[in-house]
């Protein structure tokens, strides 16, 4: 049970632990307020009258009901400001949850298909990004991620035009992913651009095993030689599968929230985390879409610790997971897993509940 006299100093411990956030989505981090000042500086009507009738909107049965939604909210992007300051609020927000380095994916296609320029997206994003380098110390990457429920040809298109600005962005844009609808399309049916991908020396994730079935895990591994899975909750359903998993440490990047919120398990307690953990899986622990799901990736460990019964040491771990698992080089993982033990090593236990 959930205990309330321990959460002030399990979120002290657990913001204070130095971790990366592998799974995000720019596009999710978009508040209802700011949302709503996009909107009036861009001239975009939204169909909702408020910010608490926009709130009261976010109630969903499934994947596809809060694509809908999202979809329809990155309608306010429109300008190069726009994507600086959506991304700006999310980096002033993961600076108060400890996140010394994060991976954010985004959906070109979203904006494109709307007439805003390619440039424009990687321009706001870049410029938000390299400023909060150099004032906050916090690293970044983007990955491009393809939408699943369009054709590979249109994500090769999307590709081609991307790849011109490459090399203005490389010290930030060095993966590729895929998201979207899950159900009815599978890796395969983006083999050809990802083959593409990973001749260019991307590095590749993909979404799978979220609504999508254990088979969609492996074949993003075989099909899709992607380094990581995005989710890959259902994994769990195959045995062999999650054995290959533990043996080969394929992160996954788990969001509790987001299974929650989507209705992929029923209640928190529900949560397979703490089991994929224990039987030695690299799991992380991410928000996904936090503007929409209700917390930001401290609220979801925290939810874990309460919810699963995730030890001290458990908490540890995961944070620990989330800097092998990123694209980071060797030496800045080392500095980071130096920081984390050492923070432990000074700080003694304000958390001790075990499994
Ligand atoms: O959780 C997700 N799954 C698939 N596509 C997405 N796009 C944003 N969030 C998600
Ligand atoms: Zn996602």
């Amino acid at each position: 049970m959930p205990d309330t006299a321990l959460q002030p100093a399990l979120r002290t411990f657990v913001r204070s632990l130095p971790k990366a956030e592998l799974h995000l989505h720019i596009e999710g981090s978009l508040e209802p307020e700011l949302m709503f000042e996009l909107a009036r500086r861009n001239g975009v009507d939204l169909p909702y009258a408020s910010v608490d009738a926009l709130r009261l909107a976010y109630a969903f049965d499934s994947l596809q009901s809060f694509l809908d939604l999202y979809y329809a909210g990155a309608g306010v992007l429109i300008t190069e400001r726009d994507f600086h300051d959506m991304t700006m609020a999310y980096m002033n927000r993961a600076k108060e949850d400890g996140v010394v380095h994060v991976e954010i994916m985004f959906d070109p296609q979203t904006h494109t298909a709307r007439g805003v320029a390619m440039e424009t997206v990687f321009a706001g994003m870049a410029r938000a990004l390299r400023k909060v380098r150099s004032s906050m110390g916090i690293t970044s990457y983007l990955i491009l991620s393809f939408l699943r429920h369009l054709t590979e040809a249109d994500a090769m298109a999307t590709l081609e035009a991307a790849l011109p600005l490459r090399e203005q962005y490389k010290d930030l844009w060095i993966g590729i992913g895929l998201d979207s609808g899950e159900r009815g399309n599978p890796p395969g049916k983006f083999a050809r651009v990802f083959a593409r991908c990973k001749a260019l020396g991307f590095r590749l994730v993909a979404h799978a095993g979220e609504e999508g079935p254990a088979d969609y895990v492996r074949d993003a591994l075989d099909l899709l030689q992607v380094e990581r899975i995005d989710h890959g909750v259902r994994s769990e359903e195959d045995a062999l599968l999650l054995q290959r998993l533990i043996d080969q440490q394929i992160p996954l990047t788990v969001c509790p929230f987001s299974n929650l919120k989507l209705q992929v398990i029923k209640s928190m307690p529900q949560h397979n985390l703490a089991r994929l953990l224990r039987l030695g899986v690299m799991a992380t622990v991410n928000s996904d879409d936090p503007a929409y799901f209700g917390g930001y990736v401290v609220d979801n460990y925290i939810a874990c610790a309460e919810h699963l019964g995730l030890t001290r040491h458990e908490l540890v771990v995961l944070a620990q997971n989330s800097i092998a698992a990123s694209f980071l080089p060797p030496e800045q993982k080392n500095e980071h897993f130096q920081a984390l033990s050492a923070y432990v090593a000074e700080n003694p236990a304000p958390y001790m509940q075990g499994p």
